[in-house]
């Protein structure tokens, strides 16, 4: 066994939250084992002031991270799996997903207590294509305006006044110990969440078997279960997370049950379907689901977006 460990981690309160997490989970398993976190500032912490879509490329959050795994300053890395770019390079893998907590999202606001009594026209702040979505199917009159940064940074905003309302993954704010003044869950069945949300998924070399046997009392296979079903249906869909699918899974004995949505950016055309395998075949379940929701019109509707950013100008 190993006596000292390396976590890469960002500097964001919700990764040095998440790294802390399962830095006490290992000291706590194995006595006498030291663990270091090596902070990294990745692209995504860099450039702020852009919809994450408009940025491009994949995994914008997590690239000088795994630079660190591979070149060996670090040994492990704990990433929301949602973040996660769903092909990993070379060499490494994620080997452990612990417990899934909270999926649902979270509408927070100062004075408004719901969606429900949110004012026609009122402006709200998200930078996901994917709540912008769900939320125009349910209120049209929104106004949706970007709000980026840390989960921190976007609640502040909220205070100051610049939105009536946000929306945040519930997990992240569980993590932290935020909230706000009114809070709704905005979760499934009726709001889906993004693949993988609420999820930690820690990385390694994929030839380090020693630091997979101190990691595996972690892991959670039901869990595993599920984030494959739900990657399963974003990669079929060549998706990341900057385009308006959701995709949500759930274990009922030996049974996994996924639902998966596409939708156009402004909620009015919405293709969502369900299906259910057994839990050995999550991720052919997936890419089933995938194909049954792209001939259902959900191709013509990525057709149409993919095509969309890339003729933006202010992709360049
Ligand atoms: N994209 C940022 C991000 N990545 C993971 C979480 C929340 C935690 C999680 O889903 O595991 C968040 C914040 C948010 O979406 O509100």
């Amino acid at each position: 066994m190993r006596t000292k460990l390396t976590i890469a981690t960002r500097g964001s309160m919700l990764a040095l939250w998440q790294a802390e997490h399962v830095k006490s989970m290992l000291v706590e398993r194995h006595s006498g084992l030291e663990v270091e976190l090596l902070m990294l500032k990745t692209q995504g912490d860099k450039i702020l002031d852009v919809p994450l879509a408009k940025v491009g490329g994949k995994g914008l959050f997590v690239k000088e991270i795994e630079e660190a795994l591979l070149d060996g300053r670090a040994d492990l890395a704990v990433h929301s799996m949602k973040d996660v770019p769903t092909e990993l390079p070379e060499g490494l893998i994620i080997g452990v997903t612990p417990k899934r907590e909270e999926p649902a999202d979270a509408l927070l606001s100062v004075r408004y207590d719901n969606l429900a009594a949110l004012p026609e026209g009122a402006v709200i702040g998200t930078s996901s294509f994917r709540r912008q979505a769900q939320l125009l199917m349910r209120r049209p009159d929104f106004e949706i305006k970007m709000l980026r940064g840390n989960v921190n940074t976007r609640l502040r905003k909220l205070m100051d006044g610049e939105y009536d309302a946000i929306v945040l993954a519930m997990a992240g704010l569980n993590r932290l110990g935020l909230s706000a003044p009114k809070m709704e869950v905005l979760g499934p069945p009726d709001f889906l969440p993004a693949v993988s949300q609420g999820v930690l998924g820690i990385e390694y070399r994929r030839d380090d078997a020693e630091l997979a046997d101190m990691l595996a009392f972690m892991d959670h296979p039901e869990t595993r279960v599920r984030v494959q079903a739900e990657r399963g249906f974003l990669t079929a869909l060549e998706g990341g997370c900057q385009v308006p699918i959701a995709g949500y899974a759930e274990v009922r004995g030996d049974e996994v049950r996924l639902t998966g949505l596409v939708a156009d950016l402004d909620g009015r055309r919405v293709i969502r379907r369900e299906r259910s395998s057994p839990a050995g075949q999550a991720w052919e379940l997936g890419e089933t689901l995938a194909r049954e929701v792209l001939d259902a019109g959900g191709r013509e509707i990525l057709e149409e977006i993919y095509g969309r950013q890339a003729v933006d100008p202010r992709l360049t």
